[in-house]
């Protein structure tokens, strides 16, 4: 895979090259299938994979989903059609988007972003209070992840994970001012490549937001 040059993408194996890396960045998978889709979006907040491709775990899935495509060139150019633009951010920041301000968007996209970010349940409110600045009023926040996880390991790197149940995630969600609208999960089938990742399951929510945070 190719870096996109002009742009702030990187790869999910380049994201693992660096050190410590300070700022999260985007994983190419999401606004891939987004492109396919033609909807036309802001990749604000980092949809960022540390996983290298083939190696299972959280993302694996869809990171295997992604080494399948082989149209490189077509994909490339329908992202760069598609995506309005790319932005860092930062969900433990007040405007997480900061020094940038855009206008309140109809809905956010997050996955596995929320319990890599925070480290208890009073940052996990904060940082929904955060992200629900970037929403409009009735706006939806989509959210998928995993439940029970309290780690996964890139190569030889550990990374932590807030520990998350259907309760703690629906009573934050009603504390930061949004309304569960959905909310699926499923038990982990396997115990398959536990010493990579210790989830126990895996969440889907939708949520509106109803009042300012
Ligand atoms: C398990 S990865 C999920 C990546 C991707 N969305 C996926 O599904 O594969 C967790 C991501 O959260 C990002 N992250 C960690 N702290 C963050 C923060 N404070 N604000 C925004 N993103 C953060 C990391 O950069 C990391 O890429």
């Amino acid at each position: 895979m190719t870096s996109l040059p002009g742009s702030e993408i990187v790869t999910p194996l380049q994201e693992c090259a660096q050190e410590a890396p300070r700022r999260p960045v985007p994983a190419l998978f999401m606004p891939l299938t987004r492109a396919s889709a033609s909807i036309e979006a802001t990749l604000a907040i980092a949809f960022s994979a540390e996983e290298p491709e083939g190696v299972p775990g959280p993302g694996g899935r869809t990171v295997e989903l992604v080494a399948a495509v082989d149209k490189w060139a077509e994909k490339e150019a329908k992202l760069r059609r598609t995506l309005k633009q790319v932005l860092d951010g930062d969900v433990l920041w007040s405007n997480p988007l900061e020094p940038v301000t855009l206008p309140q968007a109809d809905c956010l996209l997050d996955v596995e972003c929320l319990e890599a970010a925070c480290k208890d349940l009073s940052a996990l409110r904060a940082a929904l209070k955060n992200i629900s600045s970037l929403l409009k009023l009735g706006g939806t926040l989509v959210s998928a992840g995993v439940l029970g996880c309290s780690f996964y390991m890139v190569g030889p790197r550990k990374f932590s994970f807030l520990v998350l149940t259907e309760e703690i995630l629906r009573d934050a969600l009603n504390t930061s001012g949004f309304a569960v609208v959905e909310f699926q999960s499923e038990p982990r089938f396997t115990k398959n490549m536990f010493n990579l990742c210790d989830y126990s399951g895996k969440y889907f929510f939708i949520a509106r937001k109803e009042k300012e945070a």
